[in-house]
């Protein structure tokens, strides 16, 4: 089976990826299956697009072989598109996704349901040594809930509702998820690029 490596740590990332890109018959290697340590590239960015080339850029460089990154975050109206391309590290250094989605609830205190318009952001970023790097964006259109619900997916899912749902996107199976996310909506994107690799 074709191999792709995808220039992450995040577990949850990996998980939505090994699925996404089965449909394509592609195989998903990532930085956790790497024997020695790669160090996190600094995602230095102010752009979605930027932190995805740079990550996929220097882990291309590094392997030389070509290299997704996904970059991605939430992007909520009431807060003029806070946490965004800050998403990881919204409550301090240490990416703990119950405190940056704490966060998010704190600051949204109080602002009612039609207020609360939220979107999912995914950047694909795609490098290839000797090639120039291109990008992808999807997006995942919901609002913010009032309480954390669901135990499926990562990050900000238990307080994201899709747009059509009554549940969060942390209630939403895999496959649900994986039918109208932001990841997905950025991955369909690639399939000429897949289909040419
Ligand atoms: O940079 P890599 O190593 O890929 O891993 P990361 O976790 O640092 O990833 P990002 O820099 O792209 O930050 C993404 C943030 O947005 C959150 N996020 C991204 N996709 C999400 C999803 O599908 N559901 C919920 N939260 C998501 C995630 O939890 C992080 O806080
Ligand atoms: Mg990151």
């Amino acid at each position: 089976m074709k191999k792709i490596m995808i220039a992450t740590k995040n577990e949850g990332k990996v998980k939505e990826f090994k699925q996404l890109f089965l449909k394509y018959g592609v195989d998903v290697i990532s930085l956790l299956d790497m024997e020695e340590d790669i160090p996190d590239v600094e995602e230095t960015g102010t752009t979605f697009e930027q932190n995805a080339a740079l990550k996929a850029e220097t882990i291309s460089a590094v392997l030389n072989i070509p290299v997704i990154a996904d970059d991605s975050g939430l992007e909520i109206r009431a807060l003029e598109g806070r946490p965004g391309v800050y998403s990881a590290r919204y409550a301090g250094t240490s990416k703990n996704d119950r405190a940056n989605l704490d966060k998010v609830l704190t600051e949204l205190t109080g602002v009612p349901d039609e207020n609360r318009m939220a979107r999912f952001v995914c950047v694909i970023a795609v490098a290839q040594p000797g090639k120039s790097t291109f990008t992808k964006r999807g997006t995942c259109e919901g609002k913010i809930g009032l309480h954390p619900t669901g135990k499926h997916g990562f990050g900000y899912d238990p307080i994201f509702i899709p747009n059509e749902y009554n549940r969060t996107m942390a209630q939403l199976s895999a496959d649900e998820k994986n039918a109208i996310s932001h990841r997905r909506n950025a991955l369909s994107q690639l399939e000429d690029w897949l289909r040419r690799t």
